[in-house]
């Protein structure tokens, strides 16, 4: 009890206060115990640990308990309360922890405080009746932004919208004291936002339309953001009461729909690949990483400019390196422009400023100014014989402790290190294109990286704001690797019938953010040819005799190489696998030139044209996929499907509200998913990646059982079947 009689009732539920099924009921309790007592006349709410609450206990939505059991009603008993109520938001009030502090009558908040409704981002709608209390407080367009979004909102801005009262820079729950004594004996009938209307717009109607295009357009076929937009239009339309209702049928549909079990399971696998191991006992729990007091980057190509920016924006002091003036100058260039744009995008602009401190960013052509940096991280052209020259000059010129990481998105790493002297500090660290956009940094170790260099750059990723996946050496590592058997079957498809257009629909109405086809055309047709021709699957080292669409005995097509050998880079050309309307042009369009292309290259190598359905387009490229990350998973080169699909969602596109290709396969179900793969290896008998996975087929034999239990399968000793 505080001075003058406030009852303080604390959230506690380490680490972040998530109103579990106790949490939720002690709140119970302690309202109706403060109600009762006629000694208290006024009531403050806080959260145990600087945080006032993440919401509800996310794991017990998926539980057999959720039933019957309902925030709505507790926070109606806070808003009913006839002491005044106020919520002191210290670190997060998020979910139906705002969804609390919306109920109370007043809200104080500390400046560094973060707030939001970030149901959405995991499936599901504030349905603690915050979808019709927020627009009442602040107005449609803002409740929609931030319920449609899930964004967090700092207290400045919260208090500018009017979400909280106050923001303190002190001890936030003295002040909510403070100010709760100050409020009794008030009207509370003002303050109970269930009983104010949402505030009019001019042209509501019309607001609503557009912003129902906005939503569906950046939703990918996720569910909750529309539906999260229907519950604030019945805020617009209906009583609180019908409102309430609505929001309840609008959540018990999404809780229900799958998406939210796919997000929620996504949110999990998120925080699960912090927690790395590697087959030879390394762990996050015994290494510990090193401070980067400064680090380099080698090459200021496309790559190197994004991961210089990254460190920039992170802070780090970076020297940025080229082999000569004049790519220094372009990279120089560059990096300005990009940084320029990231401090436009920041809140405070004036960070600029920092951006150009030559003590921060140094550009440089010497090679003896990487002395004194903590890390370096190569980032040259894909050819081994360069890298294996770099990372032998590094080894000589950086301090011992260096670590030294490579930007490949397929070499060996141990062949890499091992034209250093230090092994054990070379790392894979796979940057995805825009570097400092993409959220994904999948960390290869090799035979002989320590723990403390994979614990550094999981550090590193932390730092950058990116999701580090640590996984082990092979050729494509995982993302790449299991992208190859997507991408070959597309072109495949192609050969039998298909049409870029039709395949790239099919995907992105599956969800991918874009097919293929129109991703090849933007990353560049010319990197996958390099790489071919590098392993000598086409160009001048190519065994004359060789069968046009058959290597080491197994299906190839070349179309890929010839649309290469007729300039058609994608974008870059204004040609590729569509047409554009300028070299460097962005809006894809079916191209005549191709179709007709496409009928030639059947007639010459006689292919018998069919249609191919929407079902199997997607079949025939998802499943060996996923096949590919049974193998990786037997081979022990990701220690569980979560990390496949953190790096499918993160970095390939993967629609997030089908939780990734593994968890997909899941809900599928792994039979049919055999089945299927069975089906088309024997219609493509030389097509290796349709042949189901012995993981797999071993799976579907004990029985189909949860993806949580899948690696408990694999032999222990050597990861192998
Ligand atoms: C038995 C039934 C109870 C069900 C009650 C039904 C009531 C229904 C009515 C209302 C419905 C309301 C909807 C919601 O409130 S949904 C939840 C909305 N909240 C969120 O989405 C917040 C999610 N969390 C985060 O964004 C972050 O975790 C954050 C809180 C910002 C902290 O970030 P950070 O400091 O980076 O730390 P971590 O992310 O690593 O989290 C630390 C550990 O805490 C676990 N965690 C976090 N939030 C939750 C949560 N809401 N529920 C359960 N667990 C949570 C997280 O997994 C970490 O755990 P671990 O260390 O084991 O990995």
């Amino acid at each position: 009890m505080g001075a003058a009689a406030v009852a303080v009732i604390r959230l506690r539920n380490p680490p972040v206060n998530a109103l579990s099924l106790t949490a939720l009921q002690a709140l119970e309790d302690g309202l109706k115990r403060a109600d009762a007592d006629p000694s208290v006349k006024a009531v403050m709410i806080c959260g145990e640990n600087g945080k006032f609450s993440a919401g509800a206990d996310i794991r017990g939505f998926s539980s057999p308990k959720r039933h019957g059991i309902a925030l709505g009603p507790i926070i109606s008993l806070i808003e009913k309360s006839e002491k005044p109520v106020v919520a002191a938001i210290e670190g997060i009030a998020l979910g139906g922890g705002l969804e609390v502090a919306l109920g109370c009558h007043y809200r104080i908040a500390h400046v560094k405080a973060r707030m939001g409704l970030p149901e959405v981002t995991i499936g599901l709608l504030p349905g603690a009746q915050g979808t019709q209390r927020l627009p009442r407080l602040i107005g449609v367009p803002a409740a929609l932004d931030i319920i449609t979004t899930g964004r967090h909102i700092p207290a400045t801005e919260a208090l500018k919208l009017g979400l909280v009262d106050e923001v303190v820079e002190e001890n936030t729950v003295e002040a909510a004291i403070r100010l709760a004594n100050k409020v009794i004996g008030q009207p509370l009938g003002p303050r109970r936002l269930s009983l104010k209307p949402v505030p009019k717009l001019p042209n509501m109607e019309a607001f609503l339309r557009e912003a129902l295009v906005k939503v569906k357009k950046q939703a990918h076929g996720c569910l909750a953001p529309e539906l999260c937009f229907q519950a604030v239009k019945a805020a617009t339309e209906q009583t609180f009461a019908d409102g309430v209702r609505k929001e309840q049928e609008l959540f018990n549909i999404l809780l229900t729909s799958g998406q939210a079990q796919a997000l929620q399971y996504a949110f999990f696998a998120e925080r699960a690949v912090q927690k790395w191991t590697t087959p030879s006992g390394a762990s996050w729990k015994s290494a510990s990483p090193q401070p980067i007091h400064k680090a380099a980057v080698i090459g200021l190509g496309t790559m190197g400019r994004g991961i210089v920016t990254s460190l920039v924006k992170a802070n780090i002091p970076v020297v940025a390196l080229e082999q000569n003036l004049e790519y220094l100058n372009m990279g120089r260039k560059a990096v300005m422009l990009l940084l320029e744009r990231e401090a436009m995008k920041m809140e405070q602009g004036a960070q600029t400023l920092r951006f150009h401190n030559p003590a921060r960013l140094q550009f440089t052509v010497d090679f003896d100014v990487l002395q004194d940096v903590d890390l370096v991280i190569e980032a040259v052209f894909e050819n081994m014989a360069l890298k294996k020259e770099i990372f032998q000059k590094i080894s000589r010129i950086c301090k011992p402790g260096a670590f030294l990481c490579t930007n490949t998105s397929a070499l060996n790493i141990d062949e890499i290190a091992s034209a250093t002297r230090c092994p054990q500090q070379v790392i894979g660290t796979h940057f995805f294109s825009p570097a400092h956009v993409m959220r994904l940094l999948e960390i290869i170790y090799g035979l002989h990286t320590s723990a403390t260099a994979i614990a550094t750059a999981m550090q590193l990723a932390k730092a950058l704001k990116k999701v580090g996946v640590v996984v082990g050496n092979c050729f494509g590592f995982v993302g790449n690797r299991m992208m190859f058997p997507y991408v070959q079957q597309a072109v495949f498809l192609l050969e039998e019938g298909s049409r870029p257009e039709a395949i790239d629909q099919v995907l992105e109405d599956f969800g991918f953010k874009i097919g293929p086809f129109r991703m090849s055309d933007l990353a560049g047709l010319d990197v996958g040819w390099r790489s071919r021709k590098g392993q000598g699957l086409t160009g001048a080292s190519l065994p004359p005799g060789t069968p046009a669409r058959q290597r080491h005995g197994h299906r190839y097509s070349p179309l890929p190489d010839l649309l290469c050998e007729n300039g058609r880079f994608g974008q870059k050309t204004g040609k590729g696998w569509y047409q554009y309307e300028k070299a460097g042009g962005r809006t894809a369009k079916p191209d005549p030139w191709l179709h007709n292309f496409l009928a030639q290259y059947r007639d010459t190598h006689h292919i018998k044209t069919r249609f191919i359905d929407q079902e199997e387009i997607l079949e025939r490229c998802l499943f060996p996929l996923m096949n590919e990350g049974f193998d990786i998973l037997a081979e022990g080169i990701a220690s569980g499907p979560e990390h496949l699909d953190v790096i499918y969602i993160n970095g390939y596109g993967w629609p997030k509200h089908r939780g990734g290709p593994m968890f997909h396969a899941s809900t599928i179900g792994l039979p049919r998913v055999l089945a299927k793969l069975q089906k088309y290896s024997e219609a493509h008998p030389d097509v290796p990646g349709l042949r189901p996975s012995a993981f797999l087929k071993k799976l579907v034999a004990m029985g189909n059982p949860p993806l949580k239990d899948w690696m408990s399968y694999l032999s222990r000793q050597s990861n192998k079947l």
